[in-house]
């Protein structure tokens, strides 16, 4: 049994640890950290088998910590996990790409970190593919204008999504860029980009509309040995309408490649 704790409980986290507590397979859920302590409790209190509800520096007790509170809150998970040595699945992907001191900071402490494919679908063949020559990278997301509200790039440039009649191209830039204009919503191009060829190459646009029900985001790649696009249309969480209901799926399903026998994908 790997022992796992959760920084975060909101669309993602409160997710997983429910997961964890109705059972997956060789992980067991052992501490919870959130903003509001009494909120965790109230929000573990029926599980079959509660967590701990702890300070966030002490998840790193777990073999696995599991990031998934915001991005301003990323480092103080991040560090006592990197620190110890300990796996750390990071949801919070562009916090992580704008201090990559931390993967120094792993390689000489013996972590690991791993960001799961989360919302975003195709990262398996753009890793194969930044193994021979990428000409480019770009990624169009499309997201519910209530899925962009609040991003410190439209309150810095002024920009309104109230009454939104059509689609509006809202930003256009490259990874680092956006993972700085909107720190709770490109966290898929911030993948994308690690996985690739980098923040400055790859080519975000992101588009508020109105007609939009679900979160979307097509890549493009031209390379030498694949060309190829990828739309995922994912359902908004009903608890956070930025986040997209895949990511806790897809962390579930990281969390079962680093023991499973027989593992599907790269
Ligand atoms: N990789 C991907 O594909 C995706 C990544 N994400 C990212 O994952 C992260 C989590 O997303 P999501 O679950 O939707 O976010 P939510 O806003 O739904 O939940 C965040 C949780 O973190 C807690 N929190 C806030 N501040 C702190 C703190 N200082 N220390 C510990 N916990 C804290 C909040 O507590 P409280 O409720 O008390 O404030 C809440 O429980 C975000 O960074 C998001 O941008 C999201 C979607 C896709
Ligand atoms: O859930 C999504 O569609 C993607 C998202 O919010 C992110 O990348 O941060």
């Amino acid at each position: 049994m790997k022992t796992v704790a959760i920084g975060g409980l909101g669309a993602i986290g409160l997710e997983l640890a429910r997961a964890l507590d109705r059972g997956v397979e060789g992980f067991r859920l052992i501490a919870v950290a959130s903003r509001d302590t009494e909120k965790a409790r109230a929000a573990v209190a029926g599980f079959r088998a509660p967590p701990r509800v702890v300070p966030v520096e002490a998840l790193a007790e777990a073999e696995i910590v599991i990031e998934a509170a915001p991005a301003a809150a990323f480092a103080a998970i991040a560090r006592p996990a990197i620190a110890a040595g300990r796996v750390l699945l990071a949801c919070s992907g562009g916090a992580l790409m704008r201090q990559m001191e931390l993967v120094e900071e792993a390689e000489a402490s013996g972590a690991r970190i791993i960001v799961p494919t989360g919302a975003l679908v195709g990262l398996d063949a753009v890793r194969a593919a930044a193994y021979g020559r990428v000409d480019s990278v770009v990624i169009e997301t499309r997201k519910p204008p209530r899925g962009l509200a609040g991003a410190p790039y439209l309150e810095r440039n002024g920009i309104s999504l109230d009454g939104l009649a059509e689609a509006k191209l809202v930003f256009q830039g490259n990874a680092l860029e956006a993972a700085e204009g909107f720190p709770a919503n490109v966290n898929v191009a911030a993948a994308l980009a690690m996985a690739g060829i980098g923040p400055q190459r790859t080519e975000v646009r992101l588009w508020a509309d109105p007609a939009a029900e679900r979160n979307i985001h097509t890549i493009r790649v031209e390379a030498e040995a694949a060309r190829f696009s990828m739309t995922i249309e994912g359902m908004p969480s009903p608890d956070n309408p930025r986040t997209g209901r895949m990511t806790p799926l897809s962390v579930l399903a990281c969390l079962r490649g680093l023991t499973e026998t027989l593992k599907i994908g790269s």
